[in-house]
C-alpha cells in the first residue's frame, strides 16, 4: 500500500500539500538520476513530469518503513521489510510488538560504513548500510541486515487480527490520531480509541487533576480558559526541550522544566502565572511523562559532564552525587508511572520493562559514586564493598527465581499469566519494604518531589478507574494485577528496611537489583529471553557480582 491516492485527494490540507510537493520533487530527482545512469538523458528531461513509479516508491517508503533500532542507544535508519511485516495494521492497544535482531558476527562482517553517503546542507552525513553478500543471495533477495521479529503480548484468539503500534502509545488520543493521519492517512478506530467512556489510560494521560468539573457542568469560559492553559503548557514545554536539544545545556533545562512542573502544582500562584495554575499537571499526565523523560536524562548528563570536568581531582563532587540521586528518582518515578499504566493497558509492557531497567541501572550507578566513601572515609572508591555483596543483599526468593529465569532460562511449570500475577504481586511486596527509605533518601530536599506522595501507587491522586467491560477483559487476559502497593500487598521475602550508611547502600542495591530483574522479566515476556535488552540486564548484574564477591 502506498497511500499515493489519498495524498493526492487530500491536497487541500496544508500538511498533505507539503508532503505531496516533496514527494513530487523527490520522484523527479530519482527519475532524473535513473535516466542519467541509463544514458537516456536529453536536455529538457529534467522538466519531465512522468515520475509516477518513483513517486509510488517514495509513498511506499513513507507508509511501510520502520525505524531500525538494534539497541537502546541509536537508530540505524529506516527499512522496509517484506509483506509478512509490512501488512500488519496498527492498533493503539496492540496485541503484538516487534524488535530487531542482529547477530554479533553479522554486525562485524557485513557492516560496511563506507558504502553509502549523502550530503545534507553542506555537511556530510554518513549512512551506514549492510553490504549484500553474494553467497547469501536467494532468488535475488538477500537476507542481510537486522531481522525483525514480531511477538505476541496478549492472548490472540483464532481469526483475530494481529496488530502492532505505529505510534507512541503514551500520547493522548488526539495526538495519536493526528500523527497517524499525517503519516499514514487513516483514522484509528481500535477499541481503545472507540471506548466510551474513554479507557482509564486515555483519561489519565490528559486529565486535569484540578477539581473534576464535568464539561457539561462547567461554564464555557472555564473550559476555554483551561484549554488555553493546556496549550500554553504544551508550548512552554516544547520550547524548553527544543532549546535543550539545540544548546545542550542540561542545567538550564532542568531548572526550567522543574519550575514549570512545580508551579503547576502550587496552590498559591503569582497573579501573572494564573493561567498555568489553572491546569494541574498530575504525575500520570502525558506532559509530566515527557518532562520526566527529559529530566531523568538531563540530570544524568549534567552529572556526567560535571564529573568529567573534575576528573583530575581526587575529591568526589557532592553535586555530582546529588544530580545522580535526582536522575535515579526520575527514572524510578517513570518506572512507577509506566508500571501503573501498564496494569491497565498490557500493551505498555515493553515501555514498563525499559523504565524498570533504567531505574535499576541508575540506582546501581549511584551505589558506585565515590561520594559514599569519601564523606565517611570508607573503602576504596568505585567498589561496592564486598562485605555488602557477600551478604548477597539478603537475596529474596523472588530475586532468586527471577535470576534463575533470566540467567539460567529455567523452564516454567505454570501458565505465563498465573506466573506473572504471582511475580508482580511479590515484586510490589518487596518494594513496599525496600522503597520507602530509599525514596526518602533520593528525593530529600527536592522542590518538585515533595508533591509526589507515592511513586508506585497513585491512588492518592483520586482518579478512579473505569468499569469499561472491554478494558477489564483486556486486563484479565493480560496482567490482572491490581495497583495496590503499600500495605495491601503481601510479601514472603527476606527484604528488610535497613538503617545506617552501609545499610542504606544495601537498600539501594537491593532496590536496583529488584528493578533490573523485574524489568528483565518483563523483557523476556515481550521480547524473549535471548535479545539485546536481556543481555544488557545480565551484563549489569554480572558487574554487580564482579565488583563484589
Ligand atoms: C504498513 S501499511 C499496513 C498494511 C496495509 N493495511 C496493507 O494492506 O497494505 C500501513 C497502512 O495500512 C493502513 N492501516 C494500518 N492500520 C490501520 C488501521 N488501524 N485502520 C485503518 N487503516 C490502517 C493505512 O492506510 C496505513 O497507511
Amino acid at each position: 500500500m502506498s497511500n499515493r491516492d489519498k495524498l493526492e485527494l487530500e491536497y487541500e490540507d496544508e500538511d498533505s500539500g507539503e508532503i505531496l510537493e516533496r514527494i513530487k520533487e523527490g520522484g523527479r530527482l530519482m527519475s532524473l538520476a535513473r535516466r542519467m545512469r541509463d544514458g537516456d538523458f536529453e536536455v529538457g528531461d529534467e522538466m519531465k513530469d512522468d515520475n509516477f513509479v518513483e513517486e509510488i516508491v517514495l509513498c511506499q517508503v513513507l507508509t511501510n518503513s520502520v525505524e531500525v533500532q538494534v539497541n537502546e542507544q541509536r537508530s540505524l535508519g529506516i527499512a522496509i521489510y517484506g509483506p509478512n511485516f509490512s501488512w500488519i495494521n496498527h492498533s493503539c492497544s496492540p496485541n503484538a510488538c516487534y524488535r530487531f535482531s542482529v547477530s554479533g558476527s553479522e554486525l562485524e562482517m557485513n557492516y560496511d560504513e563506507s558504502k553509502l553517503r549523502i550530503f545534507a546542507s553542506g555537511e556530510e552525513t554518513v549512512l551506514k548500510t549492510w553490504v549484500c553478500d553474494e553467497s547469501k543471495l536467494n532468488n535475488g533477495i538477500c537476507g542481510y541486515g537486522p531481522k525483525i521479529i514480531v511477538r505476541t503480548i496478549k492472548p490472540i484468539k483464532k481469526g483475530e487480527e494481529v496488530c502492532i503500534a505505529y505510534t507512541d502509545l503514551l500520547q493522548p488520543k488526539g495526538t495519536r490520531h493526528s500523527e497517524l493521519w499525517s503519516k499514514y492517512r487513516f483514522n484509528c478506530c481500535c477499541w481503545r480509541c472507540s471506548a466510551s467512556p474513554p479507557t482509564y489510560l486515555d483519561r489519565v494521560l490528559q486529565e486535569n487533576a484540578d477539581a473534576h468539573i464535568e464539561e457539561s457542568k462547567s461554564s464555557s469560559d472555564d473550559y476555554f480558559y483551561r484549554n488555553e492553559a493546556y496549550k500554553e503548557l504544551i508550548n512552554c514545554m516544547d520550547d524548553i526541550i527544543s532549546e535543550y536539544l539545540s544548546d545542550g545545556n542540561p542545567e538550564s533545562c532542568c531548572e526550567k522544566l522543574e519550575s514549570m512542573l512545580t508551579r503547576s502544582l502550587q496552590e498559591e500562584q503569582p497573579e501573572e502565572e494564573q493561567s498555568l495554575a489553572n491546569f494541574k499537571l498530575h504525575p500520570l499526565h502525558h506532559l509530566s511523562l515527557n518532562a520526566y523523560i527529559t529530566l531523568a536524562s538531563a540530570y544524568k548528563i549534567h552529572a556526567n559532564n560535571l564529573s568529567a570536568l573534575h576528573s583530575r581531582t581526587d575529591d568526589p563532587i557532592s553535586e555530582v552525587f546529588e544530580l545522580s540521586k535526582t536522575s535515579a528518582a526520575y527514572y524510578f518515578l517513570l518506572a512507577g508511572v509506566t508500571h501503573h499504566l501498564f496494569l491497565s493497558e498490557s500493551s505498555l509492557i515493553a515501555i514498563a520493562a525499559h523504565f524498570w531497567i533504567s531505574a535499576g541501572e541508575s540506582l546501581l550507578n549511584l551505589i558506585s559514586n565515590p561520594m559514599w566513601n569519601s564523606s565517611l572515609n570508607r573503602q576504596p572508591a568505585n567498589l561496592i564493598s564486598s562485605s555488602l555483596l557477600c551478604n548477597r543483599w539478603n537475596k529474596c526468593m523472588l530475586m532468586e527465581k527471577l535470576e534463575m529465569d533470566l540467567v539460567f532460562c529455567q523452564s516454567q511449570s505454570k501458565s505465563r499469566l498465573l506466573e506473572f500475577e504471582e511475580i508482580s504481586q511479590s515484586f510490589l511486596g518487596c518494594l513496599s519494604k525496600i522503597l520507602p527509605p530509599v525514596w526518602t533518601f533520593l528525593i530529600h530536599g527536592h522542590r518538585y518531589f515533595k508533591y509526589i506522595k507515592d511513586p508506585i501507587d497513585f491512588s492518592w491522586l483520586g482518579i478512579t478507574k473505569n468499569h469499561n467491560l472491554k478494558e477489564s477483559q483486556a486486563l484479565q487476559g493480560s496482567t490482572g494485577v491490581g495497583s495496590s502497593y503499600f500495605g495491601r500487598t503481601s510479601c514472603c521475602c527476606r527484604c528488610e528496611v535497613r538503617e545506617g550508611i552501609d545499610e542504606q547502600k544495601t537498600s539501594i542495591l537491593q532496590l536496583g537489583v529488584h528493578c533490573l530483574l523485574y524489568g528483565g522479566y518483563l523483557t523476556t515476556i515481550c521480547y524473549c529471553r535471548d535479545c539485546y535488552l536481556t543481555s544488557y540486564v545480565k551484563n549489569l548484574l554480572c558487574q554487580v557480582d564482579k565488583q563484589g564477591c
